[in-house]
Formats: structure tokens, sequence, C-alpha cells
């Protein structure tokens, strides 16, 4: 199969990519320094698995690869094949994922893919015979089927390493066992589910294909990942980047600079996507049509497209927008986050900062004073998995209500990771940070009442059509100082500044030391503070709350003695809750040194410092001469067939959720989700003129226990309020009944 995008340079080096590169600069003396302190210190916080790991990995794939061998030649007999057939019969599996690429840690699990023949159906084979061979298996452990699934996926534990499997029945009578699965022609005559289980294989296969030193990318990639979980910007399903994604960033950067070592790509990296002006797509390749007639991402033709707020496109056919998830509130975070991390690798380039600054873990608890707490609920672990699952995929609804509700006013930040209370069984909480919107005068008793808006996100979770008795969820209004103590590292709150910077530089050096916690404990469980975002954080909240006093803004008294509040309260604002998420200014980009290196080796496993050697003489070669240069250059790359293509101002609540969960919604008659579409969503979206409809609150809702913060005039009035609302503002409401509402979203009816 060719490769679209790659064509071949003056200087005879290959390019890769849609466009020219930004630089073909390679390392100075310093960046291999700077290099080699990265791999050690990715290294020194556990990052990669040892060699008896690797080992076991490699046997487990071994015995994977003979089960589906022997599977399909079992189902084979069992459809009357001669044995001539069975012994063609043939079944393969391949991986994807973290593991393919390279990049996995320690405990990550294998993403594999069985490739199996026509006659080897999903449901009865795969998800019955199969998976009866598994159970049977002593090595197997935790097996669990997700045949419902979008990518219907059997997860399990061989030999202890997380599985899972995916399968793609092609339309083959028999699979080669060099079987390509990068061609087109191997998604003809296949259902929807093989393309969606193919398509991680193919992705990841073309990724690999398209950069141009794999093990610079490699170690790119351990470090954007590492950096994304340390600074709570990993996750796919909440709206942040996942594995794909961030490889799909670190790969567009290895194109364009395809001479540069990790500590270049790391802060080119930052550099070139904090300049992005999204919705520009990031592109690995040109986005072919292909001949099968499969939907392909085009914004030009597919209105749903252009709600894509942070297009980062899969390079093999179909090509999809891998970021779906992503909401203003996510791209804000992310986008603050890139802006961080550029100036953090300017200071390095000054040598005015380590790693250790770039991978500080982002304060979350600390950042914000107000907080939503989600806790769900089950009866047993199968259901909390499952309920979990769905949930999960449902809470970028709540911020995308909540944003919209308030005109945006109320920023919602959602923390990507779950927690859980040991004390309680089958419980998981999360958290989302609010803060109202920057920048934009306060006005006295400003409120925010969001419990209609909460109300409805529970109803459209509670819509759950797998939903069983026992899974329930619980939103509570949560002030910071009330955070729960499981939450915290060991379960104990810090208490106080002094004591939190003090922990912070003890974790500091023990990562510096090598000692940290390995990358698997990042993904956002226990969330340690770090020390510059708390500084700056205070500062920030010092000068805020001077300035409330000035202008005389409404302080909110805590409540006494309370963990959570058991309803939703509104919430009113004073200046000091506004926290700080690096507000300042983009320091102007500047280019290392140049120099060239040969092309890198792309296969080897070694040290990619230790490997590289140092030409200077090749300065010439580098594109962009100045930082004003480059900045130019990364304009450029932007300019393509979809530069003219603008998002929508507003994102509709309803996109594409997390794959796995679409079309889970109960479709009750009068179902909660067609009313709340019809009452809030779709004025917001197509700009309808404000409907108001009578008013009648439900006594459990509107209960204000344990609120200091509220008159008792507003608590029985619960306002939902829409968007858009250009400055100044003027909030027109929407009036829920609140009964109908209340009774279609029944369960029991
Ligand atoms: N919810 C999802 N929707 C779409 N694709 C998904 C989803 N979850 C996983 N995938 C696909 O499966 C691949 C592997 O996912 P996985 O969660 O195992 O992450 P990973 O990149 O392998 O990282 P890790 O090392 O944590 O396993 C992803 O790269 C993506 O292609
Ligand atoms: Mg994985
Ligand atoms: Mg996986």
């Amino acid at each position: 199969m060719g490769i679209p995008g790659l064509s071949d340079q003056n200087n005879g080096q290959q390019r890769l990519g849609i466009t020219e590169p930004i630089s073909l600069a390679g390392p100075t003396e310093d960046d291999l320094i700077k290099t080699r302190e990265l791999e050690k210190y990715l290294q020194g916080v556990g990052l990669y698995e040892s060699q008896e790991e690797a080992v076991g990995r490699e046997e487990v794939l071994g015995r994977l690869d003979q089960i589906v061998k022997i599977w399909v030649k079992n189902i084979s007999r069992g459809k009357g094949f001669n044995e001539q057939l069975v012994q063609e019969a043939n079944a393969k599996i391949f991986t994807f994922g973290s593991y393919r690429l390279g990049v996995h840690g320690p405990g990550a699990d294998i993403d594999t893919l069985c490739v199996g023949p026509r006659h080897a159906s999903r449901d009865e084979d795969f998800f019955g015979e199969l998976r009866k061979m598994l159970s049977e298996m002593q090595e197997v452990t935790e097996l669990h089927p997700v045949p419902d699934a979008h990518v219907p996926v059997m997860k399990f534990k061989f030999n202890g390493v997380s599985v899972d499997l995916l399968y793609a029945r092609l339309a083959l009578w028999v699979i080669p066992e060099d079987l390509d699965i990068s061609q087109e022609s191997i998604l003809q005559n296949v259902d929807e589910q093989t393309v969606l289980s193919l398509n991680g294989c193919r992705v990841t296969d073309q990724v690999l294909r398209l950069v141009p030193n794999i093990q610079t990318f490699r170690t790119t990639l351990r470090c954007m990942r590492f950096w994304a979980k340390r600074r709570g910007v990993y996750s796919n399903v909440a709206g942040f980047l996942g594995g794909i994604n961030l490889a799909l960033l670190v790969a567009r950067i290895c194109q364009l600079y395809p001479n540069a070592l990790p500590n270049m790509l790391v802060s080119r990296f930052f550099r070139v996507y904090t300049q992005w002006r999204w919705p520009n797509p990031v592109m690995l390749c040109a986005i072919e049509e292909g001949s099968l007639g499969l939907p392909v991402w085009d914004p030009r033709r597919n209105p749903k497209d252009r709600y894509h707020l942070m297009p980062i496109i899969t390079p093999a056919y179909p090509c999809m927008n891998s970021t779906y998830n992503v909401t203003s509130s996510t791209l804000r975070v992310m986008s603050d986050e890139f802006q961080r991390g550029s100036e953090i690798c300017e200071a390095m380039e000054a040598s005015k900062a380590d790693w250790n600054a770039l991978f500080e873990p982002y304060p979350f608890f600390e950042s914000y004073k107000n907080y939503l707490q989600i806790d769900i609920t089950a009866e047993n672990a199968d259901d909390l998995r499952q309920w979990k699952g769905w949930v999960e995929s449902r809470l970028r609804q709540l911020t995308l209500k909540i944003e919209r509700h308030t005109y945006g006013m109320l920023q919602c930040h959602p923390h990507p990771g779950e927690f859980s209370d040991k004390s309680r069984p089958f419980h998981h909480c999360y958290f989302m940070g609010l803060q109202r919107k920057q920048g934009v005068p306060v006005n006295e008793g400003e409120q925010f009442d969001i419990r209609l808006t909460v109300e409805e996100f529970k109803h459209s979770v509670n819509a759950y059509t797998l939903w069983k008795p026992g899974m329930d969820i619980h939103v509570s209004h949560v002030k910071r100082r009330n955070i729960p103590a499981y939450i915290f590292p060991g379960g104990v709150r810090p208490s106080g500044p002094s004591k939190v910077t003090a922990e912070n530089k003890q974790s500091s050096k023990l990562r510096a030391s090598g000692h940290g916690q390995a990358e698997k404990s990042q993904g956002g469980k226990g969330v340690a503070v770090g020390a510059d975002d708390v500084k700056k954080r205070r500062r920030s909240e010092d000068d805020m709350d001077n300035s409330s006093k000035n202008s005389k803004s409404p302080v909110s008294l805590p409540p006494p003695s309370r963990e959570v509040n058991e309803d939703m309260t509104p919430i009113t604002w004073d200046e000091s809750e506004v926290n700080s998420i690096d507000g300042q200014k983009s320091k102007k980009l500047c280019l290392t040194s140049p120099g060239e290196i040969p092309p890198g080796d792309s296969g080897t496993n070694g040290s990619v410092a230790s490997n590289q050697p140092v030409n200077p003489i090749l300065a010439a070669t580098d594109i962009s001469s100045s930082k004003e240069e480059e900045k130019l250059a990364i304009e450029k790359i932007m300019s393509g067939p979809y530069d003219a293509h603008q998002a929508f101002p507003e994102e509709p609540e309803e996109l594409e959720d997390d794959t796995q969960y679409r079309n889970q919604v109960k479709d009750t008659a009068g179902s909660l989700k067609n009313i709340t579409e019809s009452l809030a969503l779709k004025p917001a979206v197509a700009e309808e003129p404000v409907v108001c409809v009578e008013t009648t609150c439900s006594t459990s809702l509107c209960s204000n226990e344990g609120s200091e913060e509220l008159e008792s005039a507003e608590l029985t009035a619960p306002l939902l309020t829409v968007p858009p609302a250009p400055a100044p503002l003027k909030k027109p409401l929407i009036r829920l009944n609140f009964t109908s509402l209340v009774k279609a979203a029944d369960k029991s009816s």
C-alpha cells in the first residue's frame, strides 16, 4: 500500500507528511545532553518494563496466537468442514495500542486483534466458543466479554497480563499467515464492527510508517504520555488526550522536525500546539476518499464534523477524527497546558528549568475553591464496572450542559481519573473543578444555580439501557476544604501551604532520584500537588481577594461541618474563587542552534541520545533561521484544504459519545432525552427564541440543607440559562415544568 503524504525532498531525504518540514536541524551537544537526561528521567520514574515482563508478554502473545488457531480449527470442524479445510482454517493475532507503538509501561494491557475467516462469526464463535475456551484455561482470569460495545471486546488477564482482544471477521475463507491488514481491500464486504476493530491496528501501523525515526518518536511519545498523565490531560473519554491522540500529535511533530532529538521534539511539540489554530486538523497524511464509500472526516461535507473542536485525524482509511470527545472546557485546559509546557521548555533552553518542572503534577485539588463531586455506586463488582463505563462516557455531557446553561460563565474542569472510598463497597467518584469565567466583571451576589442542569444530567445517565437496581449516581457541590480525605495520597488531606510545598519538594526529590511512582499510577488517582502551580494560584488568589474586597463582591462562607452538601446548591462567587492556570502571554519562539544529523535509524531500541552524532557543519539546511520564520512556518502548515473550516461557535450537547457507549440511552415514551433536547438544547444550537414554561419545583430537588450561600427565594426557582450570550450579559431564562421532567425519566415507568 502506498503511503499518502510521502514524497522525496530536494536533498534526497524522504519527506513524510503533507507539508515540508519546519526545520531539518539536527541536535547540538546541548540537545544530546538534554535528551540523555530525559531518557534517564523516564527510566527513573519507572516508565520501562523489565526484561522479564517483556518476555512474559511475548509468551502471552504466542499463546494467544496458538489459541485462536486451535479455536478456528475447532469451529471449522464443528461446522462440518472436511479435514483438509479444517487444517487450512486459520486465524491470527495482531497488536495495536501502546504495546504495538513500543511505548507501554509496566502493567499496561496488550491491545490485540484476532483476525478470523468469514465462517467464524462474532457472536457465536468469538464471543461463544472462544470465550468458553478461554474461560476454561487456568492462565485466564477476570474474563469480561463486552459484545455490545461499539467496538466489541473481550477483556481478560492471561498469566496476569491484561489483554483487550477485538475480533475482525474478514470476507476471506482462509486467513494467510502473512496477511497484510494495511491494504484497503481488507475492508471489503466486512461489517462495521470489523472496520472499527481493524482500525486500531491499521492506524498504529500507519503511524509507525509515517514517522521519520521510530526510536526518537517512541521516546518523545513516552515523555508526552507521562507529561499528559502528570498534568491531568490524559484521558480520551474525559475529552483530553488518549494514547492514540498523543501518538498522532507527536508523530506530526516528528515529521515537521525530522532530524530532531526527543528533547527538541518535546519543546517543538509545545511550540507548535501552542500556536495551533484549532479547529485546523492535525493530519499525518492526506485524507483519501477510498473506493469503498466509507465515511471519512470532512467538515466541508459532514456538518457533524464541523463541531469537532480539536480534530486529530487518523492516518488509515477510513480517516476519522480521534478526538470527538474534546469540549471547549477540555480544550481550554489543554491549551493552558501547552502554553505552560512551551514556557518551561524555553526556560529549559536557558538552563532556568529542568525536566522536573515540566512533569510537576497538576494540583487539581488546590486549584479551585468549588468542585462537583459525582459519586456512583452499584450492587456488585460487575455492575459497577458496567455502570462506571457508562457514567464516564456521559460525564462530558455534564460539563457541556453546565457551561452552556451558564453562558459559559461557569467553567468546568473535569478531573480525568476516578477515586474510590475504600470504606464504601462498589463505589467510585469523579470531580470537576468549577470556576467563574476569568476576565469578566463579577456582578454582586451573582449565583449559578445548576440544580436543574444536574438533575437533567442525572436523568440522562439513568436512562441507561442496561440499568440495574443498585446502579446509583449522586452529584454534589463541594468546597475545596471539604474534599474527602480519601482523595489524597495516603488518605491524608494536605493541611496547609507549608505542608503542601514541603511534600511536593519531597516528591520532586524522589522523582529526580528515580524512585517516583511508575507511569501507571499517574493516571489521576493519587493526586500530588505541584509547588509552582500552587504558588501561582495562591499569588493569584491573594490578588483576587484584594480586588474582591475593593469591589465589595459577596464572600461565601463554608458550611459549618459537613463533608458534602447533600443537594446541589447554587454557587455564589467571590473573586477569590478564581484559580490561576498560567495566564502569562506566550513568549517568542526560538530555534536551537542549527546542525544536522544523518537520517536516523528507524527501528532500533537503544538509547536515542547515544546513537546520535552531531554535525554542526550542516547549519544551512535549517529552513527557518529565526523565531519569526519558524512562527510563519507553523502558520503555513495550517493552511490547507481544511483551513477555511470553522467550527460552530457552540457544540451540540449530544455529540458523538465515547464510541463504546453510543446508543445505550433508553428511549422511554416521551423520554427525558427528547424533553431536554427540545427545551434546553435546541434553542442553544438553532438560536430559537427563549421558551418559557411554568416551573414547579419538587421538594427533594430544592432542599437546601447545609447551605449557607443562598437566599430562600432563590432556592425555589431553579433557573436554567441558555447560551449564546454575547456580552453584556442578559440572561434569558428557560423555566421548565419540573414535575413532568421527573415523571418522564422515572425508571419504573
Ligand atoms: N473508547 C475508545 N474509543 C475508541 N477507541 C478506543 C477506545 N478505547 C481504546 N481505543 C483504541 O484502543 C487503543 C488502545 O487503547 P488503550 O486504552 O489500551 O490505550 P493505550 O494507548 O494502549 O495505552 P495504555 O498503555 O494505557 O494501554 C487506542 O489507541 C484506541 O485506538
Ligand atoms: Mg493499551
Ligand atoms: Mg486497551
